[in-house]
């Protein structure tokens, strides 16, 4: 079943045109990785969803439901989480606390704190620790736990190895296929076109604000995704 479709999508920053007609879908259960250079537009795509930017009179289906000019609370309570870029934790709360500010509203779901401290067990000795005292790996862990503890339908994860490690990035993304096992869809932001293949089951690439490619992992060739995401002769 269908669980999010965009037609048509645009987005504006004043006069700068940041998304061209983006029409996106994905179905229930998919990991979807959106991969594109600097400035392609996959954080505003991801803002837009989540009525972080204006979206009013435009096509966005989630779960059966138009929601495109709803506020950004009723999207979350449609089920739609997003863990941002940046992460930003409150720093002086224990990482119990700040998961449990993911809890507030809840749906009913798999998403217990237990459940995320299985999925990330090198939390569980941190849990009274403040955010302060948290690795750049460790808050990313307590980030994305947070928005998991909403239950959301939807994860939507902006960029979650920058600027961490790549033996750090290895700690994380494993979790994604084990979200997804409990059910969670998931869209991935990722710049790592590595990364975003190798857990995705679906790509879409981004460039200039324009959907450039689209495809499940194995149908794509490295020229055809170099070419959609540099937009470099093949
Ligand atoms: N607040 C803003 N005001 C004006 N222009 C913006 C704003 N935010 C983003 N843009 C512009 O919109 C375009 C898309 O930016 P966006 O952040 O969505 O790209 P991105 O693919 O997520 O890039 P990055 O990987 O660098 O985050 C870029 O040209 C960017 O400069």
């Amino acid at each position: 079943m269908t669980l999010l479709e965009t037609q048509n999508l645009t987005a504006h920053y004043g006069d700068f045109q940041a998304l061209f007609g983006v029409d996106f879908t994905m179905d229930e259960g998919e990991t979807v990785a959106v991969i594109g250079a600097n400035g392609a537009g996959k954080s505003t795509f991801l803002r837009t969803l989540t009525g972080l930017h204006p979206s009013k009179g435009q096509t966005i289906t989630f779960d059966g439901q138009p929601i495109a000019g709803l506020a950004g609370d009723a999207i979350h309570k449609a089920g739609l989480a997003m863990v941002p870029e940046g992460r930003r934790l409150f720093r002086s709360l224990t990482v119990e606390e700040n998961l449990m500010i993911g809890a507030a509203g809840k749906l009913s779901g798999p998403w217990t704190l237990e459940a995320v401290y299985t999925l990330f067990p090198d939390l569980v000795a941190k849990r009274h620790n403040p955010g302060t005292a948290l690795s750049g790996g460790q808050q990313q862990m307590v980030a994305i736990g947070r928005a998991l503890m909403s239950n959301p339908k939807l994860l939507l994860c902006d960029e979650i190895s920058l600027g961490l490690a790549p033996k750090i990035i290895k700690d994380i993304y494993p979790a994604v296929p084990h979200i997804r096992a409990r059910g969670t869809s998931i869209i991935v932001v990722e710049q790592d076109v590595g990364q975003a293949m190798a857990v995705a089951d679906r790509i879409y690439c981004f460039m200039e604000g324009r959907v450039t490619l689209t495809g499940t992992p194995h149908s794509l060739t490295r020229e055809q995704i170099a070419h959609a995401y540099f937009g470099m002769g093949v």
